[in-house]
């Protein structure tokens, strides 16, 4: 698919032999080497100091590589005024950084008037970019910062980094300084934006968690290296070194996948279509829904396979059936987790389908299989926890 899309349009993020060496000796990235596709989400996880910041840095020339060089969109970026390039690129920080002495809304089209856009125009597209991030500009646009909550401020810095519509998108623990409440909410509506807007992005996160929702593909940081790039079910399912297997947990995880269950509660539920459903209402839906995809049943409602946006409204004619694929991985609710990650590895899928006896009930992707996990394990924790206080009652006695 990456590779389709990178033949397709060329544009996208090379880093070839790169390394950053600071003044004082710290080598912070060492001979990195990786691409990312156009519209391709990457997101860079690692422990604190490890290099990743810097990486990001260095593509909209914060920072100058010592030695290797990095191409955007096939051109090497040191022939670009840097100026100029990170008028191109959006970028996104924990501590947003919006004027306090201007409104939300002057504040989103900051970018767009530094490049020259007529006032009204500016003012119009940062309108239409903080109801994409949910903040009516009615209601918020007038505000100021400080009147804000630490959420609100967070999607007026993603507005703000998309106003000038540029092609790569930088952020940088962008959700890092909210409660997990809120973190998640603003994870949840920015994968709906991705995919709208489909930027190609670099994402650094501490969080394995949030580097496997959000991530089609993840990068797992050593120190001043990759680990290991994959898509999230390859990093979670087969890391690549001891190294990368500790980072995402997965020794005690992979334990634990063979005893956990898969529950409706795990499921996400895409966009549904019917075989003979017509392709262009079909298509209209998943329009509406900002869905890239949805699953195919046929007349009983048994699965079928999946379509793609694309194909339904690449060629209008006909049912779904013309353009619908047959989806072989799926699983029966209360199959273990492991049976999950070795059928997306199997399938290279980005999801699986989860069928309730003859019905379709979901699907499972790597992002709700981590977190099914995750609470498998805590759920083990509690009660390794509640048997140790019942020893020590015992001892007391
Ligand atoms: N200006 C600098 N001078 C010297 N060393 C630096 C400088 N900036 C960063 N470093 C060092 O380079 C290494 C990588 O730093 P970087 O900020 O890229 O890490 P990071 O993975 O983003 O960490 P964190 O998650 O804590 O932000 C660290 O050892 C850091 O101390």
């Amino acid at each position: 698919m990456a590779e389709q899309q990178r033949e397709r349009n060329g544009r996208f993020i090379v880093f070839e032999n790169v390394t950053k060496r600071y003044p004082d000796g710290t080598t912070a990235v060492d001979d990195l080497s990786f691409e990312v596709a156009e519209g391709e989400l990457v997101t860079l996880v690692g422990p604190s100091g490890c290099g990743k910041t810097t990486t990001m840095k260095m593509v909209n020339r914060l920072i100058e590589p010592s030695e290797g060089r990095i191409l955007l969109d096939g051109e090497d970026i040191r022939a670009v005024d840097p100026v100029r390039l990170r008028r191109h690129i959006g970028y996104v920080i924990q501590q947003v950084g919006l004027f306090p002495h201007k409104t939300v809304l002057e504040n989103t089209a900051t970018v767009p008037r530094l490049l020259g856009w007529q006032r009204a125009k500016g003012r119009r597209r940062a309108a239409e970019l903080l109801e994409l991030v949910g903040l009516d500009p009615s209601v918020y646009g007038d505000r100021y910062p400080d009147q804000l909550s630490g959420g609100q401020r967070q999607r007026v810095g993603v507005a703000r980094a998309l106003a000038a519509d540029p092609p790569v998108l930088l952020m940088d623990e962008p959700f890092g300084a909210v409660d997990p409440v809120v973190r998640e909410h603003l994870q949840n509506e920015f994968l709906r934006l991705q995919a709208e807007v489909r930027k190609t992005v670099l994402f650094v996160t501490h969080d394995i968690e949030e580097a496997v929702r959000l991530g089609d593909r993840i990068a797992v940081y050593g120190h001043g290296r990759i680990e290991q790039l994959d898509p999230p079910a390859r990093v979670l399912g087969a890391p690549a070194t001891p190294y990368v297997a500790d980072f995402v947990g997965a020794d005690r995880g992979l334990k634990r996948l063979s005893v956990t269950p898969i529950e409706v509660g795990d499921l996400e539920q895409p966009p549904v279509v019917r075989l003979d459903d017509v392709s262009t209402r079909a298509a209209e839906r998943l329009r509406a829904d900002g869905a890239r995809w949805a699953v195919v049943l046929d007349g009983d409602g048994g699965l079928h396979g999946w379509v793609s946006a694309e194909s339904l409204a690449g060629s209008p004619g006909g049912t779904v059936g013309d353009h619908a694929r047959r989806m072989e991985a799926w699983l029966p609710l209360g199959a273990p987790l492991k049976q999950a990650f070795s059928r997306m590895l199997q399938h290279d899928a980005g999801w699986i389908a989860v069928l309730d006896g003859d019905r379709f009930a979901g699907v499972l992707t790597p992002g709700r299989l981590h977190e099914a996990l995750r609470r498998s394990i805590d759920a083990e924790a509690r009660d390794v926890a509640r048997a140790d206080v019942r020893l020590e009652t015992v001892t007391d006695v």
